[in-house]
């Protein structure tokens, strides 16, 4: 009846279900082996012990010691071993668990002075002291306490270093002389190379152990895999803050102007940036990253100098300076004519704001022109008294008479307001940081003549240009 009843249980028992027995029957294993002794005396209850409630190898911990493993007279505990076999000889190496069959060789070290004097000694019934010794003489959770017992007296010794608990060293703890098979006269209650087995009853609190070692490791994995790229940002800023610069003149005070350059990042803009780094001034670059970009200035960024600032000049500007270069601006037809209606804000009201700046601080403004003041001109080359030929509503208008309402309200200005101004009116530039598809003439011909293509010239070709190289 009973044999059937068990085949049944057996036959509907289906895999989830033998890992939950197998769970239950480990967890009464454990608990097993922390249980208490009943009748002895010693509370094997997780807690903080205290003189009044600790008995002879108070703790899991105090177990370990010989002492408290050979203590006499102790009824047996609920075990539920004979489901496991012995992890020492016997069927050891076959245990479910590889982490019981470890527990054979000791992974944690007792600390000496909370084994106990029992463990000291490895008398059988442990050392015991009367009641409040462990106040004094005993740290908290050492030694055991039996009411009424002879005092012992603490055995003095030298401990010797201990390795950590967790790395897996265990101290061995051996007999005194003349006890069990340590020969008399052996002095010490350590010696080295003695090896001891833990007690049976160790090996819960092993187990355990190595479950919480175990999760400390893999959190301590993934935190690692959190903190390394913090620490490569970390490295890559430390690299930038230490980085070079170029070499910087040193100017007094009174020599050394606080100058902005609008356009600052742009291809003739970071130019003059480099220029006047160098010449030792402070320089604010503004720029809006339409055309300009950072990397031409990144060289300068960190030093005490230099100040990028990300702004459109369309909108106003409250800095103090002395100088103002004005070169904000699409320069190359495929920008410029990309938005027509920005390109005339960026020199119209661009223009206003930094001149508003320059009359407000009073610093000095040059304005960067354009060749294309002239229009199409009917005069080769042009001169200054030229006034151009410009085409009031052509496609190229917005940046023509962008800038020619850009002159105007320069001297304007200057006039009436008495602003410091000058006007450049730079040709076709070419060199160093010119952008690959800028789309003006000597971008477009390096570049199709790098990649073995014919080099195209609008037009009839007889059409001249003055060229200037900026580096
Ligand atoms: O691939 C090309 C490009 C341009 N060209 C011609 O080469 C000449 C130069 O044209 P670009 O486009 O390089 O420049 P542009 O002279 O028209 O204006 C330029 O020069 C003066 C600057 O102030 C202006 O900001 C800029 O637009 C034009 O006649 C053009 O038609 C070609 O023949 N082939």
């Amino acid at each position: 009846m009973v044999s059937k009843a068990l085949l049944r249980l057996v036959s509907a028992v289906n895999r989830r279900r033998m890992k939950l027995l197998l769970g239950i029957a480990l967890f009464a294993y454990v608990a097993c082996e922390c249980a208490p002794v009943a009748g002895g005396g010693a509370s094997f209850i997780p807690r903080r012990p205290s003189a009044e409630t600790a008995g002879p190898g108070v703790g899991r911990r105090a177990l370990c010691g010989p002492g408290a493993a050979l203590q006499p007279g102790l009824p047996p505990r609920r075990d539920l071993r004979f489901l496991f076999p012995p992890f020492s000889g016997g069927f050891g190496h076959l245990s479910p668990f590889p982490l019981l069959r470890q527990s054979t060789q000791p992974t944690w070290t007792q600390p000496l002075d909370r084994l106990g004097p029992g463990a000291e000694t490895g008398r059988p019934g442990g050392g015991s002291l009367a009641p409040g010794r462990g106040d004094r003489g005993t740290p908290p959770g050492g030694g055991s306490a039996v009411l009424g017992g002879p005092r012992v007296p603490r055995p003095q010794f030298t401990a010797p270093s201990l390795p950590s608990p967790t790395r897996g060293t265990a101290v061995q703890v051996a007999p005194r002389a003349g006890e069990g098979d340590v020969p008399a006269g052996d002095s010490g209650p350590f010696r080295a190379g003695t090896p001891w087995r833990h007690p049976r009853s160790c090996r819960g609190a092993v187990l355990v152990k190595s479950i919480q070692e175990n999760g400390e490791l893999k959190i301590e994995r993934k935190i690692e895999e959190i903190v390394e790229p913090l620490r490569e940002k970390i490295r890559d800023l430390e690299k930038s803050f230490t980085q070079k610069y170029p070499p910087v003149k040193f100017l007094s005070e009174k020599d050394r102007k606080r100058i902005l350059i609008t356009g600052g990042a742009g291809f003739v803009g970071s130019h003059l940036t480099d220029k006047l780094m160098m010449d030792g001034h402070e320089v604010t670059v503004v720029d809006n990253f339409f055309t300009g970009r950072k990397r031409n200035v990144e060289h300068w960024i960190g030093h005490e100098n230099f100040e990028l600032i990300n702004h459109d000049v369309v909108e106003p500007l409250y800095v103090e300076v002395d100088q103002i270069y004005h070169l904000a601006s699409p320069a190359s037809p495929p920008n410029y004519m990309y938005n027509p209606i920005k390109t005339l804000k960026t020199n119209t009201i661009g223009t206003l704001n930094m001149l508003g700046l320059a009359k407000r601080v009073g610093a000095r403004l040059l304005l960067a022109s354009t060749s294309e003041v002239y229009g199409d001109p009917e005069v080769h080359p042009q001169s200054e008294d030229y006034w151009g030929h410009v085409n009031p509503i052509g496609p190229r208008a917005c940046y023509d008479e962008g800038k020619r309402v850009a002159e105007t309200m320069c001297y304007a200005y200057m006039k009436q307001e008495g602003v410091e101004v000058r006007v450049a009116r730079i040709f076709n530039t070419f060199g160093p940081r010119m952008h690959m598809n800028d789309g003006r003439v000597v971008s477009n011909f390096i570049l199709q003549a790098l990649q073995g293509e014919p080099l195209t010239v609008y037009g009839s070709g007889s059409q001249t240009r003055a060229f200037q190289y900026v580096r």
